[in-house]
């Protein structure tokens, strides 16, 4: 395959030519994988990088592997111009500039719910250990204080739980939750099947007013950006509790600490912060962390050794298969393409601007190089179209050639 940018159009690599780079500790499956598979240059680092650093590590990959913490802006994605494609080696991809990438003929990758069921399961134990006011008697018994009491410890059967964002993950923790005898309510910006006994309210706020447990469940978008601060916390239940595992600028920290310290709540867990640390050498601060009846975890919702095998698999599977088929099936920001094998011929990958005129263009070239075309795939979205076109072997250098000089053409490569 190769991996071209207008910079340097055409070129037709092998896979142990290409580069992937792999960052944030991504399993060791994904880089047997993709070696299994011919691509010996697989680069790794257990850290999210940054800056400098970052454009340095990414200046000459082709394919790039990362999970929530490594931002890459479209100032970034500048700086890679040979880069074909990324995988997000989680669910969340608010840490990418989607739409830049796209414009720049970059798909993106993740995994939709390899990790739901471990995020899950953490949610549930959260419920449990808060309302038995476990964080602080736990931290009590670490400062040798002997706390033995009813006080403020509740079973959870019967307590309605109110999940915020009723998708793959919040519907994974109401079926678990009314397993364990909870009432479960939820909000969710779209219509959504109820599973179980589970409930869709109207609102937000009556979401609040209702539980007994709050849990958040929402991806990063504009409307998620602090959508519970100081008035949504006062009109939770007085006494109720917060947890958070979505993203951490869903939340307004400094709001929550405020309802922790006035009492009006009586605990939270928290997985995820409004500014993470890059690596685990890096010290971590946060108003919540003086707080006993808070239970904080270092974003490891998703952080399982199932979870994390599969995600491995599943992306590196998903980097493979564009790599070496040119599918985009499940893309999260590109026109999605589900392609045959394409045994015995050369195929050519288009990625250009959708506007008119661009395919006409295409088709006419290889007609007049008297280039017969055996198979062609389109799909498109507002802004880029990507058409892959399957020629026969000895055609393939001049179909290269004549497609990627064709006016509105973003990238174009053949595979190898
Ligand atoms: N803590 C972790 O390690 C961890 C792991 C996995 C995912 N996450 C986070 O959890 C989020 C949810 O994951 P998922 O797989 O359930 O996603 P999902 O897309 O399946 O579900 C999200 C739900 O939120 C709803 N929603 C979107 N905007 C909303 C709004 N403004 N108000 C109410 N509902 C809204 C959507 O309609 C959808 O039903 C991810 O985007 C990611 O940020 C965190
Ligand atoms: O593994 C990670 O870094 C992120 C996990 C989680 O937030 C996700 O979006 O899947």
């Amino acid at each position: 395959m190769s991996a071209t940018s207008s910079a340097s159009p055409r070129h037709s690599m092998p896979r142990d030519k290409l580069k992937f780079v792999l960052l944030e500790g991504i399993h060791r499956g994904a880089v047997e994988l993709l070696k299994d598979d011919g691509y010996t240059q697989v680069v790794t680092s257990p850290k999210a990088l940054a800056g400098d650093e970052l454009v340095a590590a990414i200046a000459d990959a082709h394919f790039l592997g990362i999970r929530s913490r490594t931002l890459l802006t479209d100032e970034v994605l500048a700086r890679a111009p040979k880069l074909a494609a990324i995988g997000a080696f989680c669910i969340g991809t608010n840490q990418i500039d989607l739409r830049a990438a796209m414009r720049r003929g970059i798909p993106v990758f993740n995994a939709p719910f390899s990790n739901t069921r471990s995020v899950a399961e953490l949610v549930i134990a959260e419920v449990v250990m808060l309302l038995r006011g476990i964080p602080h008697k736990n931290a009590a018994l670490h400062r040798n204080e002997w706390l033995k009491s009813a006080e403020r410890s509740f079973e959870v059967r019967g307590k309605t739980l109110g999940i915020v964002g009723y998708g793959h993950i919040g519907t994974q923790v109401g079926v678990l939750a009314e397993h364990l005898g909870m009432r479960v309510v939820f909000h969710d910006i779209e219509a959504k099947l109820s599973l179980g006994n589970a409930r869709q309210l109207a609102s937000l706020s009556a979401v609040l007013a209702e539980s007994d447990v709050v849990t958040l469940h929402v991806p990063e978008t504009p409307a998620t950006q602090w959508m519970v601060g100081q008035a949504q916390i006062a009109a939770m239940r007085p006494g109720a509790h917060l947890i958070n595992a979505s993203r951490g600028t869903v939340v307004d920290i400094e709001a929550l600490a405020a309802a922790l310290e006035s009492g009006h709540l009586h605990g939270a867990a928290v997985d995820v912060f409004p500014q993470e640390p890059k690596g685990n050498d890096t010290s971590f601060r946060s108003p919540l962390t003086h707080f006993d009846n808070v239970l904080l975890t270092p974003h490891i919702g998703g952080s399982t050794a199932e979870a994390q095998a599969s995600i491995g698999l599943e992306v590196a599977s998903k980097l493979l298969r564009y790599s070496n088929n040119g599918s985009t099936a499940t893309a999260v920001n590109f026109p999605e393409v589900t392609l045959p094998e394409h045994t015995g011929r050369c195929r050519l990958l288009h990625i250009h601007r959708n506007v008119p005129g661009v395919m006409a263009a295409v088709n006419e070239r290889f007609s007049l190089a008297g280039i017969n075309i055996a198979a062609q795939y389109l799909r498109t979205n507002d802004e880029v179209g990507y058409v892959v076109i399957d020629v026969e072997a000895d055609a393939s250098q001049v179909a290269l050639e004549q497609m990627c000089s064709v006016e509105g053409t973003i990238r174009c490569r053949t595979l190898y």
